[in-house]
């Protein structure tokens, strides 16, 4: 007999989850915690809207896969977000969210036991329970948004947040991020373009209108008044755009626009080819041209982990290293409290 179907034919399955009122039920902000979000939002808008002369720094694993070295890592960063706090405000990189050139693990939301059995409500879970343990601790967390739903689960618990080059130039992604109370960064996109960042800007800081869902997890149309506190991100394209060139010229671009010149360099992804031992090189540069007066340069992002490099996620997932990213390359915890350490000094000078 013919088929004759003409919805939901590619459709394997739909299960309804746990809402975002439910799962903040169940891991509610602690007093200490809603205090650490607060005063990380406010602190990264003050260092955007040049309030506070520290330096941003955004840094952690390049994606969660084991909450217990999360947390490990979280402990260390602490000791060294304190040590460091005169010259550089540190946020940990708790990134649960990876969008991919092709196919591959999504993240721990999406595929919490990196087994394709994809458990979302459970990956909902653990998420939301590391970010309460870091804000416990009083560590500022940075995440990027990208499902548009899931930031009605977890976004309480964000200081920062990015939008990523493969859909800064994504509507539905700025119009959420008109909404989000946090400061937005817009990576420039993968082959280089600048533009759609500055373009993100522009639209992020404008009311929108979209189709989501509420606490209750009842499809609603979202009203967002706009977002003020933005900036770009570069990230490197075809080639690095860090040096003192490509940051004059994105200078010039933003201010054409009318818009504030602030902006983060992602020492990582196409910055440093995706050598993780090449992060430092930036750093280096950055550090540079800061003592040398730039004033346009207000953050960095450096992707870290308990150990150095990167390992492919197989099926045993037993027979994973602890502490090393299973997506890109990180750059190990020592050498991550040595460049922090050097970074201040520099400041400093
Ligand atoms: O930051 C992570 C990766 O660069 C990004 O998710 C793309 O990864 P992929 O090219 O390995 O898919
Ligand atoms: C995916 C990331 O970066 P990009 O969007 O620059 O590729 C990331 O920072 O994890």
């Amino acid at each position: 007999m013919t088929d004759l179907r003409i919805e939901n034919l590619n459709i394997i399955a739909e299960e309804t989850i746990i809402t975002p009122d439910e799962l903040k039920k169940q891991f509610p902000l602690s007093d200490v915690a809603t205090k650490t979000v607060l005063d990380g939002q406010n602190a990264v808008k003050r260092i955007l809207h040049k309030k506070d002369k520290r330096l941003l720094v955004v840094v952690g694993p390049c994606s969660i896969h084991d909450i217990d070295a999360a947390k490990a890592y979280a402990q260390k960063l602490k000791k060294l977000a304190n040590e460091v706090s005169d010259t550089i405000y540190l946020v940990m990189r708790v990134y649960f969210e990876k969008p991919r050139t092709t196919v591959g693990w999504q993240g721990l939301i999406n595929d919490p036991y990196l087994d394709d059995s994809c458990k979302v409500e459970d990956g909902l879970k653990l998420a939301r329970e590391l970010l309460l343990h870091v804000a416990e601790l009083g560590l500022p967390a940075a995440g990027e948004a990208l499902d548009i739903v899931t930031p009605q689960y977890i976004q309480d618990l964000f200081s920062w947040t990015a939008i990523g080059a493969r859909t800064t130039e994504s509507q539905s992604h700025r119009n959420m991020a008109s909404g989000l109370s946090s400061v937005v960064g817009f990576k420039n996109g993968t082959k280089g373009s600048i533009d759609i960042a500055i373009n993100a800007r522009a639209s992020v800081a404008a009311p929108h209108n979209f189709v989501s869902i509420n606490p209750e997890g009842k499809v609603a149309v979202v009203k967002t008044k706009g977002n003020p506190n933005s900036h770009i991100i570069l990230r490197g394209g075809k080639e690095p755009n860090y040096s003192s060139k490509h940051i004059a010229e994105y200078e010039a671009d933003l201010r054409k626009s009318g818009l504030e010149p602030r902006i983060m360099i992602d020492c990582s992804h196409a910055n440093s080819a995706k050598k993780a031992a090449n992060q430092s090189l930036v750093l280096d540069d950055l550090a540079q041209q800061i003592s040398e007066g730039n004033e346009s340069i207000m953050g960095v992002m450096i992707e870290s982990n308990l150990e150095f490099g990167c390992q492919k996620l197989t099926s045993d997932t037993s027979s994973l290293k602890y502490g090393v990213s299973i997506t890109d390359e990180c750059i190990g915890w020592d050498e991550t409290e040595k460049l922090l350490r050097e970074l201040r000094e520099k400041l400093k000078a």
